[in-house]
């Protein structure tokens, strides 16, 4: 499957930064080469943006349900009604893409796998859907309210493989006191869900991939339940929480309702591996490859 790398964005501003160690020495991003690194992306991002602005077509939606993002940034920008400069509305539909892409994608990716070394769970996950939509021919969002297994599925990809494992950084407002630690001002501090959504205080064998459990719990993707944090918590918790989730939902009922699934050369699933590759967004190590085979809805 392939997703999109934001030209290395992701990889190169998350994971372990030796400036983290070091806070006081400006220049350690120029001696690790990381500076030149972001400038670059950056200079070629800044590119793509301006083109995608000076490209966009002016005012065209009839309606304001039928406008884009960009077309409201623009109209807001035009109207004068804000004070929003064109570097605003690039860093907002910056914003958009990088927080939309890899996420979205990772998660469908890692549902898939899940799917694949759990055959009773994509067993029963396309007879939910292929129950319910009997043999419709398109499927749109919609159709997708009441498949709750399918709902469960994403959930519990989401506390396996949340694409970014140690959310965004923080940084401390005031010097406090925790676990015994001081934690002086400014501190960078990093909040590692990957452990959270792990930790068997809160879940029972965690390391296994139950969509069940979440049948009966209450645990929502909103941030208020501390112990389930696939979209953060507070006020910087990912703005698009429900969009993320239908990113994942749509493309994988597709998936699972028109194909059957395995690993080539009849190889059982549990031999695929997960292996995981750090960074900001976590990722597959290896290509996930399989084999599809259309379902035939005449013969059932
Ligand atoms: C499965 C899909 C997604 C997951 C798991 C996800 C997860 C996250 C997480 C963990 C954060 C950091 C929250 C924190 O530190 O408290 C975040 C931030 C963000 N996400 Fe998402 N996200 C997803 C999809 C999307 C989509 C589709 C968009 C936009 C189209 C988006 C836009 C953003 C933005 C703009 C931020 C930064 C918010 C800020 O800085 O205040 N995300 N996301």
């Amino acid at each position: 499957m392939a997703y999109t790398t934001n030209f290395g964005t992701i990889s190169v501003s998350g994971g372990f930064d030796v400036a983290d160690v070091f806070p006081s020495k400006k220049i350690i991003h120029t001696l690790t080469g990381k500076r030149p690194k972001l400038e670059s992306i950056h200079k070629r991002l800044d590119k793509i943006l301006s083109d995608v602005i000076t490209e966009h077509p002016g005012q065209h939606a009839n309606t304001s349900d039928q406008e884009s993002l960009l077309d409201v940034l623009l109209r807001l920008q035009a109207s004068g009604e804000f004070k929003l400069s064109t570097k605003n509305v690039k860093a907002v539909t910056l914003d958009m893409f990088g927080g939309g892409t890899d996420t979205s994608s990772a998660t469908l990716e890692w549902a898939i796998s899940e799917l694949i070394k759990n055959p009773r769970v994509l067993k029963k996950a396309q007879a939910e859907l292929r129950d319910a939509l009997k043999g419709k021919e398109r499927i749109v969002e919609s159709d997708l309210h009441d498949l709750d297994y399918l709902k469960l599925i994403v959930r519990e990809t989401l506390r396996m493989h949340l694409p970014l494992p140690l959310l965004f950084p923080r940084e401390c407002r005031e010097a406090c006191k925790i676990g015994g630690y001081d934690i002086p001002l400014k501190t960078k501090l990093l909040v590692n869900g990957w452990a959270i959504n792990r930790d068997p205080a809160y879940w029972k064998d965690p390391d296994s991939f139950i969509p069940e459990r979440f049948s009966d719990n209450p645990t929502n993707v909103l941030g208020t339940e501390f112990e389930y944090l696939p979209f953060g918590a507070g006020r910087r918790m990912c703005p698009a929480a429900v969009l993320g989730i239908a990113n994942v939902e749509v493309p994988l009922a597709h998936m699972l309702y028109y194909f059957d699934w395995e690993l080539p050369n009849n190889k059982p699933g549990d031999e695929l591996d997960m292996d995981e590759v750090f960074g900001a967004s976590v990722q597959r190590k290896n290509e996930l490859y399989l084999v599809m085979k259309p379902y035939n809805f005449g013969k059932n």
